[in-house]
């Protein structure tokens, strides 16, 4: 277990009653395809692997660029650093559910990727659900990849000869990272384009998952282990939500306005800056708005409240002592002032934070799912009734900004 083992540091364990797998899925190859890491319930299992946090070094590099520090220097601090974390999950473990699971698509913010936020989706797979998070390819990634199929001479001049017909030997994988801003540049045409497409990526992954619980998986370009066979019938796509921090909180909007599936939202300290104001008047679904305390600000939260309706529900709350990077797992990573330092940690213990967090989300989703759990018994929290809650927001909103 790497650096775990040695202090507290690493991301928690899922508290949830099912041991949790994880894999990942891509289909098809293109930078067109779907691209996500699934969390699911699973058998417990001694043998298998928890996989590393990041996945690979191209990762670092993006992230470095995203953060805009030299890419070699922060390589060996970001894998001295995070290099040996695992993720409370077993990689390709087999699947194992009693009843068909409820399903959440789950999108990562700007300068993420698929495996940041495995504190929220293992404690959702280990509480029931089927988690999909999607890696975007919107260029809001950090990092991500994706394949092309090889050109004839590439074919002609390739060392070994085409033995094995596997799927990645005619392809080449692709590196796409995070476009920063062009100097100049206006932001909100990038970033409107950007949510968009981010809404068809997670209404796309909800179709593969829907060929996948129909028992037609398709080829997975990704050489895992798992069986995707196993997968079928054991969604119950009558209970689909959508949930997504920052940048995701926009796409959660974004994809409940396009996509009727998605019951309902949970937009973890959203920013609402890429969002039409049209979009607003066209949700029809529930939405919970999970705020940190230091990220918000008025402007942000009047374009939230624009979604306040007494017809659907509509909650917010906000949780003392936290900041953005709350959400994340690297939140987990550092010790108090380090992470206090980088503003990857806020007053609050983290765990107590991402635990009133999830709990408030697993109620939420219990009422607008209608799940037969008892996730009922945090419905306290949707309406801010704990020490470490506040209903609503700190932040002071004009009237007439409203
Ligand atoms: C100067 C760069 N400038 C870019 C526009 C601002 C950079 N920034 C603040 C950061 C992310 C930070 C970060 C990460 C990771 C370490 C590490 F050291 F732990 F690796 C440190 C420090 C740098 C905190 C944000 O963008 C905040 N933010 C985020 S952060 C999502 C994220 C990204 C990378 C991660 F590894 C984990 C989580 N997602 C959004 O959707 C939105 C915003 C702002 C508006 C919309």
């Amino acid at each position: 277990m790497g650096n775990a083992c040695s202090n507290h540091l690493g991301i928690p364990p899922a508290k949830g009653p099912s041991a949790v797998g994880c894999t990942d899925f891509m289909m098809d190859h293109t930078g067109q395809g779907s691209f996500f890491r699934l969390y699911y319930p699973c058998q417990e299992s001694e043998t298998a692997e928890k996989p590393d946090w990041v996945p690979c070094r191209e990762y670092f590099n993006g992230l470095a660029d995203f953060m805009k520090i030299n890419r070699s220097l922060s390589e060996r601090i970001f894998n001295h650093l995070f290099g040996s974390f695992k993720i409370p999950a077993y990689m390709d473990a087999s699947f194992k559910s009693n009843g068909k699971c409820p399903v959440i698509i789950f999108s990562h913010g700007l300068g993420a990727f698929r495996t940041l936020y495995s504190a929220i989706c293992a404690e959702l797979a280990s509480q029931g659900f089927i988690v999909a998070s999607v890696e975007h390819r919107d260029q809001s990634a950090s990092a991500t990849f994706y394949y092309r199929e090889k050109t004839e001479s590439e074919k002609a001049n390739q060392s070994v000869p085409k033995t094995s017909d596997s799927a990645q030997d005619n392809l080449v994988k692709e590196w796409m990272y995070y476009r920063t801003l062009k100097h100049g540049e206006s932001e909100f045409p990038l970033r409107n384009k950007q949510v968009k497409q981010r809404a068809d990526e997670c209404i796309l992954a909800l179709d593969r998952l829907t060929e996948i619980n129909s028992g037609r998986p398709g080829q997975n370009v990704l050489q895992t282990q798992f069986d995707w066979t196993t997968l079928e019938n054991s969604m119950d796509l009558c209970r689909i939500a959508v949930v997504g921090h920052s940048f995701g909180g926009a796409t959660v909007i974004e994809a409940l306005c396009k996509e009727v599936k998605f019951k309902c939202g949970v937009a973890l300290d959203a920013w609402m800056f890429p969002l039409d104001d049209e979009i607003f008047a066209r949700v029809k679904q529930p939405i919970f708005f999970i705020n940190s305390e230091k990220f918000q600000w008025a402007g942000n939260i009047s374009r939230m409240k624009k979604l306040d309706s007494a017809v659907i529900q509509r909650k917010m709350i906000t949780i003392r002592g936290t900041v953005h990077q709350s959400f994340p797992d690297f939140t987990f990573m550092t010790g108090n002032w380090i992470g206090k330092l980088m503003k990857l940690k806020g007053e609050i213990d983290p765990e107590l934070a991402i635990d009133l967090s999830n709990k408030a989300t697993l109620a939420f989703l219990q009422r607008h799912l209608g799940l037969e759990k008892s996730f009922n018994q945090w419905d306290p929290l949707i309406d801010g009734l704990d020490d470490n809650l506040i209903q609503g927001t700190n932040i002071t909103v004009l009237q007439s900004a409203i």
